[in-house]
């Protein structure tokens, strides 16, 4: 984001189950690093309340398609693609919208907490609020503190030390402070990158419960190389690959359980059950 943008507009905070999840679908998505294609027309509806795991061996483009679907890809310098992702039935890539407008409906949590360290806990939160030029009343803020840590399953173990550098957190509450800080802008869609994979048993099931607890109010796409991890949190399941040096495809997608009890393709049975990658 640029200065220009963060300050061309002031925009009031939507209230309280303002936010409607969203359907997400990426149609004929193809992406490139300078010459290097490495996604190839792939397509996909990620449905409103709902969690989609995209699942595959590393490298076959399952970040760079999650980083396309709230424009984060265009932030390197070789990048490139083609297709359309419609946030229900609104192509992002649209000339008239804004790149702010769809970071703002579609949040990202990444795969190492990155919380602002000297910041405290409750500015962490409303951090996303000033680079969105949304104005609140201190009350509102108040509210909006409690509720996104609330929600991201963070406020008992906070309350009494809201003042405190987010640095101060563990690892696990950090990502948790993340997800709140994500939710304060209220988005439609969250996506997340990997969140566990810098933590803990405990934190990762700490973050699984939080994502079950979340999907009623915003849309989940979430990138894990944990196989288990998808089996408990998504409803669908998306598996990529990337076969000799061609570019990421989706092999097959459907619901998590049939993707794991009885997949139509032999890669995708190969790879759940750890025959590769
Ligand atoms: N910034 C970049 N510049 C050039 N190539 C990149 C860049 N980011 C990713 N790539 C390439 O794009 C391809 C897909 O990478 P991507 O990170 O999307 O895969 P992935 O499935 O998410 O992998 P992993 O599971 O290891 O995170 C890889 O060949 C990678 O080397």
């Amino acid at each position: 984001m640029t200065i220009t943008d963060a300050h061309v507009s002031t925009v009031k905070l939507p209230a309280v189950g303002a936010a409607r999840p969203a359907t997400l679908e990426a149609r004929d998505i193809s992406a490139w690093f300078g010459d290097h294609k490495v996604l190839d027309r792939v397509s996909l509806t990620m449905p409103a309340q709902k969690v989609s795991a995209l699942i595959g061996p590393s490298g076959c483009g399952k970040s760079t398609f999650l980083r396309i679907l709230n424009r984060m890809h265009e932030l390197v310098g070789s990048a490139s693609l083609a297709g359309q992702v419609l946030l229900d039935g609104d192509d992002i890539y649209d000339r008239g919208r804004r790149i702010t407008h769809a970071r703002r409906e579609i949040g990202m949590v990444f795969q190492k907490p990155n919380p602002f360290p000297a910041m405290s806990i409750y500015d962490n939160v409303l951090a996303g609020l000033k680079m969105n030029g949304i104005k609140a009343s201190r009350a509102d803020k108040d509210d909006l503190v409690e509720e996104c840590l609330t929600k991201g399953g963070l406020w008992k173990e906070v309350r009494d030390r809201l003042r405190q550098p987010g640095g101060a957190l563990s690892g696990g509450q950090q990502q948790r402070l993340c997800i709140a800080r994500s939710l304060a802008v209220r988005p439609r869609v969250l996506l997340m990158d990997e969140p566990c994979s810098a933590l803990d048993p405990t934190s990762t099931r700490r973050i699984e419960q939080t994502i079950g607890e979340l999907k009623d109010e915003v849309t989940i796409v979430i990138v894990t190389h944990n196989m288990q991890q998808a089996q408990r949190v998504s409803d669908q399941c998306a598996f990529f690959l990337a076969e000799q040096g061609t570019p990421g495809v989706i092999v097959e997608h459907g619901p998590t359980e049939v993707m794991f009890t009885n997949p139509q393709d032999s890669r995708t049975n190969d790879y759940v059950n750890g025959r590769f990658g």
